[in-house]
């Protein structure tokens, strides 16, 4: 039998942020707030002559993952890795963190490496920042909650609460995370909206994030079509960072969201990635 690890890593959908420009990738990152969600990545890893990445969604399987084949190849192995998950892809579910982050914790344990989580974490940190594919959610999806990052980085300050209601949400479409994060106009819209202060609970997290969606100027069309109808019926919603999505909170969030898409009932992640077994 082949030896095998499985790892699974939650996802997080961030509600605003600020880039954070340090002198390397580990000083680098953002601060901000956001939810790490009970649904992300589940990486199986097997040694492999040569490294492929097979992504796996809804039975539909893609080929490449540049920030994990990156990643692996900074480890010094090569593997064969899947990835699965359900929510979909470049929509703001924070899902090439909970890739890296399940990846790098399933091809620990394969290979021996020995590193400790906070190494996992960096490695897949540093993927994120070099790849542009994300700033804050490797620190975030570490563990559970609702999270307020006070500095960039996996050793930065973090508070964590952890509401018991589910949070909503629905997906219209991709927003590459890098293209936005290219953007020196975006960014400094963005600077310009950050909320400087962390959530209290999880209406609160919507509000907040509210407020920065509307002033950081991302809000597509198709999005604010949503957020409207949420305000129609007094839901707290706000826009998943970076995609073309609404979360929502509240009782009548899931029926609002209903009318445009499939929505996604998400619960606030207890833990951040782990080991699910190694075979044999
Ligand atoms: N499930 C996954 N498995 C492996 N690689 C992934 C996965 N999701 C995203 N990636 C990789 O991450 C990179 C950036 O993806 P993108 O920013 O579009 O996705 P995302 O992380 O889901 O988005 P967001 O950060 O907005 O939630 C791409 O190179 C993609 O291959
Ligand atoms: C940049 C970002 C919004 C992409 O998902 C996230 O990584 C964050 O909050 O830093």
């Amino acid at each position: 039998m082949v030896r095998t690890a499985v790892a699974f890593s939650p996802g997080h959908i961030s509600g605003y942020f600020r880039r954070v420009e340090g002198d390397d990738p580990s000083t680098t990152g953002s601060v901000g707030a956001g939810v790490v969600i009970d649904e992300g990545v589940r990486s199986t890893v097997v040694r492999a002559a040569e490294t492929n990445v097979r992504v796996v969604r809804q039975d539909l399987a893609s080929a490449g993952s540049p920030p994990v084949e990156y990643a692996l190849e900074r480890l010094g192995v090569t593997a064969g890795v899947t990835t699965e998950c359900r929510l979909p892809i470049g929509a703001g579910f924070g899902l090439s963190a909970a890739a890296l982050l399940a990846t790098l914790t399933a091809t620990n344990h394969l290979f021996d490496l020995g590193l400790s989580e906070d190494e996992v974490a960096a490695r897949a940190h540093e993927a994120e920042v070099i790849h542009r594919s994300g700033l804050g959610d490797v620190a975030a999806s570490r563990a559970g909650g609702v999270v307020c990052r006070t500095g960039p980085g996996i050793h930065a300050g973090i508070t964590r609460i952890y509401p018991q209601e589910p949070l909503y949400a629905v997906s219209l479409g991709p927003l590459p995370t890098a293209s936005v994060l290219s953007s020196e106009e975006a960014m400094a819209r963005i600077a310009a909206a950050f909320p400087d202060r962390c959530p209290r609970d999880l209406a609160d997290f919507c509000l907040l994030s509210r407020g920065f969606a509307e002033r950081s100027g991302l809000i597509a069309p198709e999005v604010r079509r949503v957020l409207e109808a949420c305000d129609a019926a007094t839901v707290p919603a706000s826009m998943t960072m970076l995609g073309n999505g609404v979360f929502a909170c509240g009782d009548d969030a899931g029926r609002v969201l209903s009318r445009f898409g499939e929505v996604y009932t998400l619960r606030v992640a207890r833990r951040g990635a782990y080991l699910i077994e190694t075979k044999p």
